[in-house]
Parts: structure tokens; sequence; C-alpha cells
């Protein structure tokens, strides 16, 4: 069961920190290195103070690296082999279509957990939480500044529709249990009425780092009472805080440290 795996991870490493992977073609050939080569080095740095590693396949699919999407995985899952991955490709399709993606990112690319829109209703999501053991990391409330645009609108019902999100995803479609949300951490109020009405649900953060989201604010809108709950992921301000192939992993290891233990001052 991916929640399972992930709080064991969590508790191992003493984490709450998702390292994203989200290779851009100008930052490495700035820094001049292969993808897979730096990719296994970020991954080796870091794997000890993570919760999960989050590779974003439309920047695989750019490089036209699905074959490195699927040996970084691999990878991970045979030298690190107790941190989840969860492949980041927020997709969202009718449900026929929505088989095929599930069998893309948990059979194809054997993730743990994948990220879903749930724009087109619950029976688009089924396809996914189908696979018990694997993790359905449903968008609710999005880092992004334009998120607000459709996802707080008040609905007839009187609820913004991330709230009806929230509340359908853990009232009405997470009949397996293995549904998480995704809530921006530059969001924190929303991530506080988000926290009341899921109970103990899972949620994943990104917009700690680059996107300027603060991390006290986060755990005290979002933090379970045993310290857990949330995944708190970084991309750029990880992967990309050296600039030299001969400092990359080192500077990674170390902000992902960082991260760590600003975190953990607070839980
Ligand atoms: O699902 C996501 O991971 C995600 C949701 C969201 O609301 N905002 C968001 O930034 N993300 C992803 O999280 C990563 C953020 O990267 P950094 O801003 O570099 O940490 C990117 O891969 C985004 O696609």
């Amino acid at each position: 069961m991916f929640i399972q795996q992930l709080e064991h991870a969590q508790d191992k490493n003493q984490s709450l920190v998702c390292v994203g992977l989200d290779p851009n073609a100008e930052k490495l050939s700035e820094l001049g290195v292969d993808l897979l080569p730096w990719l296994t080095a970020i991954v080796d740095a870091t794997a000890a103070h993570v919760c999960a590693f989050k590779p974003q396949i439309a920047y695989f699919a750019a490089l036209k690296a699905e074959t490195e999407l699927t040996q970084i995985i691999q990878y991970i899952q045979q030298n690190h082999p107790t941190v989840p991955v969860i492949l980041d490709a927020k997709r969202g399709d009718i449900g026929s279509t929505a088989d095929q993606y599930a069998a893309e990112a948990f059979q194809r690319y054997q993730a743990d957990a994948v990220t879903v829109n749930p724009y087109m209703g619950g029976d688009t999501i089924e396809p996914y939480s189908k696979f018990k053991d694997k993790g359905v990391v449903v968008l609710c409330k999005t880092s992004n500044a334009g998120s607000g645009e459709l996802q707080n609108l008040t609905l007839a019902n009187g609820d913004t529709l991330f709230q009806t999100v929230a509340k359908k995803a853990s009232q009405d479609w997470n009949h397996n249990h293995n549904l998480l949300l995704v809530v921006g951490a530059t969001y924190p109020n929303e991530l506080a009425t988000i926290r009341q009405l899921v109970g103990d649900m899972p949620l994943l953060i990104p917009g700690i780092g680059a996107q300027g989201g603060d991390v006290e604010a986060t755990l005290k809108a979002g933090l379970r009472t045993d310290g857990k709950g949330l995944i708190i992921s970084s991309s750029r301000g990880i992967i990309y805080a050296g600039d030299k192939p001969e400092n990359y992993a080192a500077k990674a290891e170390q902000a992902c440290i960082d991260l760590k233990n600003t975190i953990n001052a607070f839980r």
C-alpha cells in the first residue's frame, strides 16, 4: 500500500521532503551533464533524506527521454527500495482512456503513485484507484497564480470548487483508501480548510522553494497531530542548487538536508 510505504519512508528517513525530478534541457546543458548520470547522482545524494521522489513526465517526454524515465524509476526501486516514486502526470480523461493512463503509470513505468486531474469527475479517478496498492494524488488547490480562477469559485452548494474536490475525494471517491490530494504551499489558508475537511488524508505540497511557499505556514496549516500527513515537494530548489559538474550532487544533498531540517524544526 502506497500510503504505508510513504509513512514508513517518512519515519525511516525522518523526513517529509519529496525531491521533484524535473530535468530541464537548458539547465543540463549549462551544467554539462548527461541526463541519466545526473539523475542517478541526484537520487543517490538525496535518497537518505527524502520520503519520496516525484519525476515530472513532461520534462522527460520533452526530451524524448521515456527510456531514462523508466531507468531512473527502476534505479530508485533497486537501490533505494524504501523510497516510493510518485509519477507527476496530472492525467484526466474518460474512463476507457484513463485505463490506458493508469497502465502507463503503474505498469509501464511501475510508479508507486500518480497525480491526476479531477475535472472530469469521480468515474475518471476510478481507473487509477482500482490499483489498490498504488497511490492516486488528486489535484485540489494547485500552487499556481491562476488556480483560484476555477478552484476558488463558489458553487451552488455554497462550497468552493476545491472544497468540493476535497469532500468528494475523502468521502465519495476513496473506496480503496489510496487517495491523496495536491495542495500548493502558496495557499496556507486553503490548506488549513482542506486539512479540516479531509481528516488524516496525506497531502502532497508543491510550491516550496522556487515558487516561494513558506514552510512554517504550511506545517501550521496542514501537519497532522502525529507530525506526518504532508509530502513537501521541491524540484528546482534542490536539483539545481549546484551549478558545476563537480558540485551539483553535494549541493543538492545539502539543499535537501536543509529543507528537511527546516521542516523538522516545526514538527
Ligand atoms: O502536482 C504537482 O506536483 C504540482 C502541483 C501544483 O499545484 N504545483 C506544482 O508546481 N506541481 C509540480 O511541482 C513541481 C514544482 O517545481 P518547483 O517549483 O521547481 O519546486 C513541478 O514539477 C510542478 O509541475
